[in-house]
């Protein structure tokens, strides 16, 4: 496989700039090709996204023995802080250069779904901090159905297919912190791998450094404007389109020797199902020349047979 970059670029998408039927035919095209999109003028507020990147800069730099104190031993990594070099992409031999911190969906007390939902935790350290994600998760819950939208007008079913299969979906937003790379540093920053929920609407990118891998085997670098959302197919929904829309390898590469010191913080959604929805693939999917791929298995299932692959969960 070829490690050369190519300027190729996955097209820059305004939501708000086009009719429903030309984003969705518009995404559509860019999800089949790429199993990625790059999505303009999304409607998530530019400050409280603004405040949410001061938050996680402030939690980031807190010394390393108050970040531990928000580890949460057998949680499988899915709330609170997540310490520097534990995960590890599916089958790499290095660990990522990254900590990150993960808010949930925050249910009420008693909810049917809360074993699946733990309660989240917020730093004491960081005034604000609770309320500003809080907002965030639930900006991103909108944006995200809004793509989802789009995907199911693609597919030839309702615009509101997904609704209730993601309301109380198990999504997760995590604040990603890279710190600098030393020169010698082994490794990269994220080691190539597919995302394992419905999509992942990622802010940040900007920042340089995230690469996919297109079909023809070539890596290329997401190159968003400034405040563009970059949306990406994750495992599940490749398994509902039967591969139709792939879930696509991507992965964070070290900047170059000069740009080392420079540390990089992105904030992707991993927008998930209910956890009893089930991933069965669509019929109009399944073709002759495009036959049944994987069996249907429940969103939970599914979840937790992948955690223990990437190191979160034994
Ligand atoms: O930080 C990025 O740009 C990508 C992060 C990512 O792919 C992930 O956390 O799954
Ligand atoms: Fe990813």
């Amino acid at each position: 496989m070829s490690q050369t970059i190519l300027p190729e670029q996955v097209p820059v998408l305004s939501l708000a700039g086009l009719s429903a039927d030309d984003f969705a035919d518009a995404l559509g095209r860019s999800f089949r090709e790429y199993g990625f999109a790059v999505v303009s003028d999304h409607g998530m507020d530019p400050d409280l996204i603004a405040r949410g990147w001061a938050l996680a800069k402030a939690f980031f730099a807190l010394p390393d023995e108050a970040k531990r104190a928000y580890l949460v031993p057998g949680g499988a990594g899915q709330r609170g802080y997540t310490a520097f070099g534990t995960e590890i992409a599916k089958g790499a031999s290095e660990n990522d250069l990254k900590e990150f911190w993960h808010v949930g969906r925050e249910l009420p007390a008693g909810h049917p779904l809360a074993a699946d939902m733990p309660p989240n935790l917020w730093p004491s350290e960081i005034e604000g901090f609770q309320e500003v994600f809080s907002s965030l998760f639930a900006a991103f819950d909108v944006a995200g159905a809004k793509i989802l939208s789009g995907v199911a007008r693609h597919l030839g079913l309702p615009a509101d297919w997904f609704d209730a299969k993601i309301d109380e979906g198990n999504s997760i937003l995590r604040l990603l912190h890279y710190p600098p790379v030393s020169a010698d540093a082994p490794g990269i920053r994220a080691g190539a791998h597919e995302d394992i929920n419905l999509i992942t609407l990622l802010l940040g990118a900007e920042e340089g450094g995230l690469q996919l891998l297109t079909k023809s085997g070539n890596w290329i670098a997401a190159t968003p404007p400034p405040g563009a959302l970059v949306i990406n197919v994750g495992d599940m929904l490749q398994r509902l389109t039967n591969h139709v829309l792939p879930s696509t390898s991507h992965r964070v590469v070290n900047p170059p020797v000069e740009r080392r010191h420079i540390p990089r913080y992105s904030m992707p959604f991993f927008l998930h199902l209910e956890p009893d929805v089930l991933i069965e693939a669509l019929p109009q999917c399944v073709t002759a020349d495009n036959p049944l791929r994987e069996p249907p298995i429940t969103a939970h299932d599914y979840l937790h047979q992948r955690l223990r692959e990437i190191g979160l969960k034994m």
